[in-house]
């Protein structure tokens, strides 16, 4: 009623020419009650539940165990109201989402309020002012980016013109292979780091041209991702507790170590570049990322630094992603050995007149459902991000009856959506065939649009690499299933592979993969 009182005067004062003071006391008026209107609205709507025990500076940090996606799993079951659970974690208030209805809400329904990322000190060192994709705040930058990610370098067609590379990695890989299973007594491989070296040189290939394992490039690149990995991927003192830390002597270190990691990426950028600046012109497809960032780089506006901050991105979200489902998928067919059989069979079917190929390449994948659905039942138990990445709030917003105040920052548990009982049959049972059509084609609906199963989220920020990753992971998969039969080594009756995992910002395996090859 106020608020309509003061509207109408204000018409009235402009309406018949009333003195500029009069205007400006209804002007003032009517902000005065806005402003108390908002805060009403505010307080009247409570902040999602959260579970009772809240200590002083740590928050709820203390109920959080090592395995953070079951604890909040767990928490959320006693304490959560559809899916929508709030905690403080050291200052810092997190919202947990946990059910499709919830994801639904924050990243389709108000996908635009959730759309930015939490501010990061290590991001800002190791991503040149957090100028990449992945981590870079929603907005105009990241908007154009992501345009030029999605457009040029990840489009079909771009990752259509690595094939032939990528062929050539998993050549390599099946020959160690071959040579380790015609050894006397037969010996088992390393397939944890055979796969992360595979997944490895693909990403390296793509970003820096044929020329990748030049003088150890590709171990170098390998290893600089994986210190970037522990980084990011720990829990980081500063995102949790900034006043604290601010003072501290812990911000120092995190900073020391970030920026000598930063200078070991820059240097070697700087050498990529100039090496590229100087190299001949190049056909459309033969064009790495590199040559593609430089060519487009006037037309987006990109600075050279914004261009390492991009090739961070395709390092990080690239490499240990299909790395780890690829390890996950081969270790769950070793503990389902029905499905095993399975698919082999159906990989197996591809001859040339009934005689055996040299090789699966990728224009036999279409013939090939089966593997397709065992590589999203993978990612489906076992999501690389199980909490994606941290999604934050840019304004206050309403949810279910409850307020999600602005700078919230919000983890969804892609990983206990996977597994939930009331929208899969058998959640804990590795089933491929839940992804299949009634006529046998790989359901692709799955791929997204549905928000039971999100290991590459949704909305806006869903990840632009999913067709750079299916392409690394089938025809890998297809050739280990295509060449080999595989066996634990030593395994005791009943035993399988040991599943543990261990929690960061991907979830590994705790054990190395090791499996014994016999040449089909
Ligand atoms: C199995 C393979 C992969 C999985 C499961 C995966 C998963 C994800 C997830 C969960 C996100 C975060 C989504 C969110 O915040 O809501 C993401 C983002 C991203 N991914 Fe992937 N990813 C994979 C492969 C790749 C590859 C191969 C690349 C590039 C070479 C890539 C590049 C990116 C980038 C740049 C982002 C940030 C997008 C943004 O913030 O706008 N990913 N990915």
């Amino acid at each position: 009623m106020a608020l309509e009182a003061a509207h109408h005067y204000l018409q009235l004062a402009v309406a018949h020419g009333t003195s500029t003071q009069a205007v400006l006391l209804a002007v003032l008026l009517l902000l005065i009650i806005r402003l108390t209107s908002a805060r009403k609205h505010k307080q009247q709507l409570p902040p999602p539940p959260s579970p009772p025990g809240k200590l002083p500076i740590i928050g709820h940090l203390h109920l959080i165990g090592p395995e953070t996606h079951i604890s909040i799993r767990e928490l959320d079951a006693k304490y959560g109201s559809n899916g929508l659970m709030l905690l403080r974690v050291g200052a810092t208030p997190t919202l947990f989402v946990s059910s499709p209805s919830a994801a639904e809400a924050v990243l389709r329904t108000h996908d635009h309020v959730f759309a930015s990322r939490p501010p990061s000190m290590a991001a800002d060192i190791i991503r040149y002012g957090s100028t990449d994709i992945a981590f870079a705040p929603y907005g105009e930058y990241w908007r154009q980016g992501r345009k030029l990610l999605t457009s040029h370098m990840l489009s079909a067609k771009k990752v259509q013109t690595f094939r032939h590379g990528r062929q050539e990695e998993v050549r390599l890989v099946m020959d160690k292979i071959r040579a380790a299973a015609a050894t006397v007594p037969r010996t088992a491989v390393d397939l944890s780091e055979l796969l992360s070296g595979y997944t490895n040189d693909v990403v390296c290939r793509a970003v820096l041209g044929p020329a990748h394992r030049k003088e150890g490039r590709n171990r170098l690149f390998s290893e600089l991702t994986e210190i970037n990995v522990a980084l990011l991927g720990g829990f980081n003192f500063e995102d949790y507790f900034p006043r604290i830390a601010m003072a501290d002597v812990l911000l120092r270190l995190v900073s020391v170590k970030a920026k000598r990691l930063n200078k070991r990426w820059n240097d070697v950028f700087d050498e990529l570049i100039h090496e590229h600046v100087h190299s001949g012109e190049k056909d459309e497809n033969s064009e790495d990322f590199i040559d593609l960032l430089l060519s487009l780089k006037e037309e987006y506006g990109l600075t050279t630094d914004n261009i390492k901050a991009i090739l961070v991105d395709m390092f990080e979200a690239g490499i240990e992603t299909s790395y780890l489902t690829l390890e996950y998928g081969m270790a769950e067919l070793m503990n389902n050995r029905h499905i095993l059989t399975k698919l082999q069979k159906e990989v197996r079917m591809c001859t040339n007149g009934g005689k055996k190929l040299d090789m699966i390449r990728e224009e036999d994948l279409s013939s090939m459902p089966y593997l397709k659905a065992t590589i999203k039942e993978t990612l489906r138990l076992h999501p690389p991000a199980p909490f994606l990445l941290p999604h934050f709030s840019t304004a206050d917003c309403k949810i279910d009856g409850y307020l999600i105040p602005a700078k919230t920052r919000v983890l969804v548990n892609a990983w206990a959506l996977g597994r939930d009982p009331s929208f899969w049959e058998k959640p804990e049972d590795f089933m491929p065939e839940r992804f299949l059509q009634e006529d046998g084609a790989v359901d692709t609906q799955m791929k997204g649009k549905d928000l039971r199963f999100l290991p590459f989220g949704f909305g806006r920020r869903i990840c632009p690499g999913m067709n750079f990753g299916f392409a690394t992971m089938e025809v890998m998969l297809a050739n280990l299933m295509y060449h080999f039969d595989w066996d634990v080594p030593n395994m005791k009756e009943g035993a399988g592979v040991d599943m543990a995992e261990s929690f960061g910002l991907t979830l590994r395996r705790k054990q190395k993969l090791l499996l014994v090859p016999r040449i089909f």
